[in-house]
């Protein structure tokens, strides 16, 4: 089984660090969702884990070796870095046959892949005729030619449609079920915890968490209650007095945090304030990540003089 490690990997740009001192492990067996915003540094840790570009300090291996080490890569790690990657003038069939004949891959796994991806029945048209979705899917399928242990998609979903979102889910569940290591990154927390099993989350090239998902929203996401009533003064009055921390939202209804649903409908019933609506819910992981975020902006605020 291979796992991706990095120890202590930093990258400057002209003295910016776009990779700041980096340790995790990739394990297998599961999705890993590597997030971050914009600008965080998660496609310059691919570029690095794929010996694209060297490291100002420290180290990326992939089973214990530095990519450019490893024999027969293709069939160790699959990539994804760029959908834009493959020749518009070749078609896909084309394209992936290249590929397989330079890294001495079998070609029957060109059309295999081709299915996976659902590119079957386009194989033979040109890739400039392609959508930025087909491009990706082409992407995914280059990825997974070699059959690999290892596979590293950069926004995979970038692109996709509702029904491409869907497969892509299932694919890469599939994938980790298999055993095989899958790293792969988004801007999206939403849509990563709805694939992945594990988290690691950057910002501005440090590692801000490293954790399961579930674990994760155990953490940081907080119960809820909302509530919609026809008598807002009376409702705000009661929540002040119990203390409970509750504001308004955009559409009239309020949030109350840390609260739970029965405690909330009695002391409303009791106070006898009228209630069209009473729900529990839980803070979105959007914004669980945003919390997050935020911390890591305090902490890195200048200190000010005592
Ligand atoms: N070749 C380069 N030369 C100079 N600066 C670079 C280079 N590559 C990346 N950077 C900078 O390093 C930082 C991290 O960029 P990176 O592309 O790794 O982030 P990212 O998390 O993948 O973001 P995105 O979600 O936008 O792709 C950014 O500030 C970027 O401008």
């Amino acid at each position: 089984m291979t796992s991706i490690d990095v120890r202590d990997l930093t990258k400057e740009y002209g003295g910016r660090r776009a990779v700041d001192g980096l340790t995790f492990s990739v394990r297998p067996g599961r999705v890993t969702g590597f997030l971050g915003p914009n600008g965080a540094g998660k496609s310059t840790t691919f570029r690095l884990l794929l010996g694209l570009d060297r490291p100002t300090a420290g180290t990326a291996t992939i089973g214990g070796d530095a990519y450019a080490r490893l024999r027969e890569p293709l069939r160790r790690v699959g990539a994804l870095l760029d959908a834009r990657a493959a020749h518009g003038s070749r078609t896909a069939h084309a394209h992936l046959l290249a590929l397989a004949t330079s890294n001495r891959i079998p070609a029957r796994r060109v059309d295999t892949v081709l299915e996976e991806t659902g590119l079957a029945a386009v194989a033979r048209q040109r890739v400039r005729t392609y959508s930025l979705g087909m491009r990706q899917r082409l992407g995914i399928a280059a990825a997974l030619l070699g059959d690999p242990e290892v596979v590293l998609l950069d926004e995979p979903a970038n692109g996709l449609d509702p029904e491409g979102i869907v497969w892509i889910r299932t694919l890469l569940r599939r994938l980790a079920a298999e055993g095989r290591t899958v790293l792969v990154s988004s801007h999206l927390m939403g849509e990563t915890a709805a694939f992945a099993d594990h988290l690691l989350i950057l910002g501005r090239g440090r590692l801000l968490a490293d954790t399961p998902v579930r674990d994760f929203i155990h953490a940081r996401v907080r119960p809820q209650v909302r509530i919609r009533t026809t008598d807002p003064t009376a409702l705000a009055d009661l929540l002040a007095r119990h203390g409970h921390d509750a504001s308004r939202e955009e559409d009239g209804a309020w949030a109350v945090r840390h609260a739970r649903v029965d405690d909330l409908g009695r002391l409303l019933s009791e106070a006898g304030v009228p209630v069209l609506e009473l729900t529990a819910r839980e803070a979105t992981l959007e914004e669980a990540y945003l919390d997050l975020t935020a911390s890591e902006a305090e902490f890195t605020a200048p200190r000010q003089e005592a």
